[in-house]
């Protein structure tokens, strides 16, 4: 694991609210990423980890409290400040969204198409490079159609990696995928971590995969508002006396 314990905070997250028509969905919510770590944020179903996952990349208004991503209050920015440094995070949501229609190769080119000034044949070559780091060199003329469901989400990691961000946002990577090709997809992201330095941060509720790639992690909670641990997942599994928190790492039903 990485030693991440005096890197600094690349995200910080303050006092966060979530609420949607008067209903809280979390509040009090606040941790901070630190670089080059794989922080996860997990939780049971509808404990907002989705909705905290949207604030953090400025997709949704906080209710209350504050965001900082990158040394910049991303909540509070707007025109092409705010392009500018959502340009500087890449995001995989959990369905890959890959263009069906386009090989895997023109899938990466498209950001770096719309967001740079590259000629056609650096991009391509950007492309190649980008599918080489997930493994999928030989991939990159195939469709999605043609492609498996653990390759559908390299390819997607990739396209999140076209301009080189130092933070990635990965949402739910291993949904849908068999174990074997999930631990394979929690190696690529530890290695992406370790190899480039790469800040990732997580959504999951896949015990194996918190445990595999976590180096911090939050639990949010549905009864509880808010975040009920935060820490390194082993140690959590070990150590927390929360009710909740040991019945998930533990995989005990509550009474
Ligand atoms: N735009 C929105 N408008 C109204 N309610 C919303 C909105 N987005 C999320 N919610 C509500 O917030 C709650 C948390 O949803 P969210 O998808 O963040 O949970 P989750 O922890 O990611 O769940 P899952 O693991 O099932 O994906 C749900 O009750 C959901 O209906």
């Amino acid at each position: 694991m990485v030693e991440t314990r005096d890197a600094e905070a690349v995200i910080r997250v303050r006092d966060l609210a979530a609420r949607f028509d008067g209903r809280t969905i979390f509040e009090r919510v606040s941790f901070e990423v630190r670089r080059g770590e794989v922080f996860v944020i997990l939780g049971g179903s509808g404990c907002g980890k989705s909705t905290l996952l949207k604030h953090m990349i400025g997709l949704y208004e906080p209710a209350e409290g504050g965001i900082e991503i990158l040394g910049e209050r991303i909540d509070r920015m707007q025109g092409a400040a705010r392009t500018a440094l959502l340009r500087r995070i890449g995001v995989m949501w959990q369905s890959g969204a890959l263009f069906g229609s386009s090989t895997l190769q023109e899938n990466i080119e498209v950001p770096l198409e719309e967001h740079t000034g590259l000629p056609p044949e650096a991009r391509a070559l950007v492309a190649r490079v980008k599918l080489g780091l997930v493994g999928l060199s030989d991939a990159a003329g195939r469709l999605p159609a043609e492609i498996s469901g653990g390759m559908a989400k390299r390819a997607g990691i990739a396209r999140a990696m076209a301009l080189d961000p130092p933070i990635l946002f990965l949402d739910e990577p291993s949904a849908g995928l068999d174990p074997i090709t999930s631990a394979g997809l929690d190696a690529l992201i530890r290695q992406l971590a370790r190899d480039l330095g790469t800040t990732f941060v997580v959504v999951t509720h896949e015990l194996q995969s918190i445990l595999a790639i976590g180096d911090r992690c939050i639990m949010l909670d549905k009864e509880a508002r808010g975040m009920i641990a935060e820490g390194d997942p082993r140690r959590l599994r070990e150590e927390s006396e929360n009710p909740v928190v040991r019945a998930f790492f533990r995989r005990e039903v509550l009474s």
